[in-house]
């Protein structure tokens, strides 16, 4: 029943060279030094949709989520086994600058670049070599709409992105990730440092997100998982418990462990 759903899950919308792709992880481990953080992680994340990493504290859902990105190479002493495919594509194959801008990530605390609301969307579509105005124009208002911005920042895209709320900084960040158009959006803890009305934009925004890119977020708000994710994994430390549709993890949870958490019994 499961597997029938998480395959029914696994079938894109929509199938064009824009959107996003399936992420498999296959047998990976990972060690911090001699400590092994991640233990034989098997997971295929589907394609337009949103998986949630939920588990208590130190479980492994940050490295998880930093693996997906090779972001864990910028840690001294941290190291990988196993493989990650976007797609068909290995990601420790890829030009590593290219697999984020395919791969981008967006952090707990919103992170925009000193400078303007214009000029931190422009910034990733200037290395991508747009250079005319007119277009780099076009391509900040279309991420500043799709990222569900525009309507609030249109009339003072010159003014310093700091200026802005805390809701609206991180609505800012997932602009500048979607300009560039990546397949897959990792968001860590995205609404952790928000009131719960930029949340709850920044939940809307992720739905509307999901018909163009696969999108994974790492949440410790277990409403937050259950709200917005179509598929669910439980960890516990560093290995996954299940993996199921989220109604089914929820509702009817295969594994005790995930019982446990979900109702509150430990964590
Ligand atoms: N940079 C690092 N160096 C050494 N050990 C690390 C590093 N980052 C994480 N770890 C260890 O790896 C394990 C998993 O941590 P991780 O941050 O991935 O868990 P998490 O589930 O995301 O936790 P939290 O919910 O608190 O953010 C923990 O034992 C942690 O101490």
């Amino acid at each position: 029943m499961n597997a029938a759903r998480l395959d029914a899950l696994a079938r894109p919308t929509r199938q064009t060279a824009e959107v996003g792709q399936t992420l498999s992880i296959h047998r990976l481990n990972l060690f911090y030094g001699a400590q092994q953080a991640l233990f034989d992680i098997d997971l295929e994340l589907p394609a337009q949709r949103i998986t949630a990493f939920i588990g208590a504290s130190g479980c492994g859902k940050s490295s998880l989520l930093r693996c997906c990105n090779r972001l864990h190479e910028l840690i001294d002493g941290c190291r990988m086994q196993g493989e990650i495919r976007l797609g068909e594509r290995n990601i420790q194959q890829e030009d590593v600058t290219e697999l984020r801008r395919r791969i981008g990530m967006v952090f707990q605390k919103p992170n925009p670049f000193p400078g303007s609301i214009w000029q931190n969307v422009a910034f990733g579509l200037r290395i991508a070599g747009i250079r005319r105005k007119r277009d780099l124009d076009e391509a900040v208002e279309q991420a500043l709409q799709g990222a569900a911005l525009w309507d609030e920042v249109k009339d003072r895209l010159h003014s310093p992105a700091f200026g802005l709320s805390g809701g609206q900084q991180q609505r800012l960040v997932i602009a500048r990730a979607i300009a560039i158009e990546p397949q897959v959006l990792l968001l860590d803890e995205p609404c952790s440092a928000l009131d719960p009305i930029s949340t709850l934009k920044i939940e809307e925004l992720m739905f509307e997100l999901k018909s163009r890119f696969t999108l994974l977020i790492v949440t410790h708000n277990m409403q937050q998982a259950a709200r917005v994710s179509d598929v669910t994994a439980f960890m516990h430390q560093g290995r996954v418990v299940e993996f199921s549709p989220t109604d089914t993890l929820f509702t009817r949870p295969a594994q005790q462990q995930t019982e446990d958490y979900i109702t509150g019994r430990y964590g």
